[in-house]
């Protein structure tokens, strides 16, 4: 028999060596036709509508001539109109649907209105919304936003892959659906996580949109609601775990890389922690795979807390760190601080974690539990009495900087944050768990139990807060600030694998990005306002870090980095046609 091509080639390599021309006899090819879109199909398209504003010589050479009515409109005019429709919505679902619909109208003025309005739309089209539309997603569902990967498709991956209309794909971003954000399993309906990620890689970090690529793998749900839900888009099954698991993550690993080349960035988001470390672990030598909630979640954090230290004094290895969650986003960001201070005081990384410690569920993690201890937990345990809740943890541990990543919301309670402001001039607080419901403590409460002296950030948006006269802004230490840009600075070079050098050169960047106004203001993170601004500056730190390593392909390595990122950034401006 024939072998395939498959077998002959291992997986990745030369561009386009898996291309459709060079598929052996015996392979099926997708027989695709590109067209100039005119008329009706023209604003039914996404990518080419744009409603009003086809000006009068575009209505007669794309035979639009009476499909429209006839005032010709701008951008900007189109844009003042939305923006006025969406604001009348009061529930921020919404709001989501609305921005959805326009997605698919119009793309391009969805993202001229997301980046021009970021800071007002980035809690629709993402946490804490997001979170609430993929509750209900079976029953928002309207058309497929990204790929659908299930147990049925099995054995037959790559010829999935080879539907989505779209051939140059940067970034594809994926999910299982088994943890999303704090909100558990979510199965199938996990989408609304890849597509909102996305449309930040675009909005935030400039890729652009024909070169992103939603996923969701569904291997079954474990949530009883979902699986009696009448309206539930997914598998009606439970979980495939184990073996059965890890095959078919891996035949999607090596189909992706078959289709799509060696460059291809996969970012892992909203998996459960059993998988999410083991998967990373097996891919990262072999893949450009990249953590979110491990490594974007850790990236930012460490970002932030560079930056406090301009408000709560000292070094990074002078302070003392707990957590509560000892997850993907614990764990990741523990260990990203104990690298960071191993390489800033040239001290071993063994020694550097012993200024962290974690609480879990059981308590906290201590020496005497390392029996029963999953693997990524066992570094951080520490020489130590058991100590069962946080509270008592606080009082053992007397850490400088609590950080919450346990998904579970209301647990830094008033005694918990009074503690913490016993203990310190300036306790710094993060609430990182989303969405808002989850938040381990709100902004208020931050503020108000330590008596105005907390520096506060959290993973969900929180307003601005008055509290004895004075105005407090809470800083959102979410991924976002870091995925768009980090993804961008790979891509933009062409880089091949993740270093955890590149994190910690994307946090060095962030920080950098905060200035003496925004700490005056007690901030700890730049203003999402200048967020592109901000994603180009990490884009060109990651990048030359990979240069610097030699993992960048795309040569010769640019001069100045900024300028050649922020030249690659997609712009969401009408284009003029033909
Ligand atoms: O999506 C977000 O807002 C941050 C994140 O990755 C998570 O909570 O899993
Ligand atoms: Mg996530």
């Amino acid at each position: 028999m024939e072998s395939t091509l498959k077998e002959q080639i291992p997986a990745g390599g030369v561009e386009d060596v898996y291309g459709e021309d060079c598929a052996t006899e015996d392979q099926c090819i997708t027989p695709w036709t590109i067209a100039v879109s005119s008329g009706y199909n023209l604003l039914r398209d996404p990518r080419y509508n744009k409603g009003l504003a086809f000006t009068e010589r575009e209505r007669d050479a794309h035979y639009l001539r009476g499909l429209l009515p006839p005032v010709v409109s701008t951008q900007e005019l189109q844009e003042k109109k939305l923006m006025q429709s969406i604001r009348q919505y009061d529930l921020p679902l919404h709001k989501y649907v609305a921005m959805m619909e326009l997605e698919e109208r119009n793309e391009r003025l969805f993202y001229k209105l997301l980046i021009d309005n970021v800071e007002e739309l980035l809690p629709i089209v993402y946490t804490p919304t997001v979170g609430e539309a993929c509750q209900k997603y079976g029953s928002l569902f309207k058309r497929p936003q990204g790929l659908y990967i299930s147990l049925k498709e099995k054995g037959r991956i790559l010829e999935v892959l080879k539907n989505w209309p779209e051939r140059s794909i940067q970034v594809i971003v994926v999910t299982d659906g088994e943890r999303i954000l704090g909100l558990g399993d979510l199965g199938c309906q996990g989408m609304g996580i890849p597509v909102g990620k996305l449309a930040l890689y675009t909005a935030l970090g400039g890729v652009r949109p024909s070169a992103c690529l939603p996923i969701t793998i569904d291997v079954g749900t474990n949530n009883e609601k979902l699986l009696n839900d009448e309206f539930y888009i997914g598998l009606r099954q439970n979980r495939a775990t184990g073996q059965e698991y890890y095959d078919f993550l891996h035949e999607f690993m090596s189909a992706v890389k078959q289709n799509y080349g060696e460059k291809i960035l996969i970012q892992f988001e909203d998996f459960a922690n059993h998988n999410a470390f083991e998967l990373l672990a097996k891919y990262r030598t072999t893949h450009l795979v990249f953590n979110d909630d491990i490594q974007g979640t850790a990236s930012v954090v460490l970002a932030g807390l560079i930056a406090s230290l301009k408000l709560l004094g000292g070094a990074l290895c002078d302070h003392t760190f707990l957590f509560l969650g000892a997850g993907e986003a614990g764990t990741g960001i523990a260990e990203l601080i104990a690298l960071e201070i191993s390489k800033k005081t040239n001290t071993p990384v063994e020694e550097t974690r012993r200024k962290i410690w974690l609480v879990d569920s059981k308590g906290l993690i201590v020496s005497g539990r390392k029996g029963t201890l999953q693997a990524f937990k066992k570094p951080w345990a520490h020489e130590h009495e058991p100590v069962n809740n946080l509270l008592d943890a606080v009082k053992a541990v007397k850490p400088s900087v609590l950080i919450g990543t346990s998904g579970v919301g209301r647990t830094f309670t008033k005694e918990v944050v009074e503690a913490m402001a016993s203990m310190n001039e300036r306790p710094l607080i993060m609430a990182l768990s989303n969405p808002t419901s989850q938040a381990e403590c709100t902004a208020e409460e931050a503020y108000t139990w330590s008596e105005g002296r907390a520096v506060f950030a959290s993973g969900s948006p929180f307003p601005s807060f008055e509290y004895n006269e004075k105005l407090y802004f809470p800083g959102q230490a979410n991924n976002c600030y870091i995925f768009p840009g980090f993804g961008f600075g790979l891509v933009m070079s062409g880089t091949i694998r993740v270093h955890d050098d590149m994190l910690l050169a994307a946090s060095e960047a962030l920080a950098a990005q905060v200035t003496d106004e925004h700490y005056a203001k007690g901030m700890i993170y730049p203003p999402f306002a200048d967020i592109r601004k901000i994603s180009a500056h990490i884009a060109a730190r990651v990048a030359a870090k990979a240069y610097e390593l030699g993992v960048a392909t795309r040569l010769p390595r640019p001069a100045d980095l900024v300028k050649y990122a922020e030249s690659c950034m997609y712009t969401p401006n009408y284009r003029s046609y033909r």
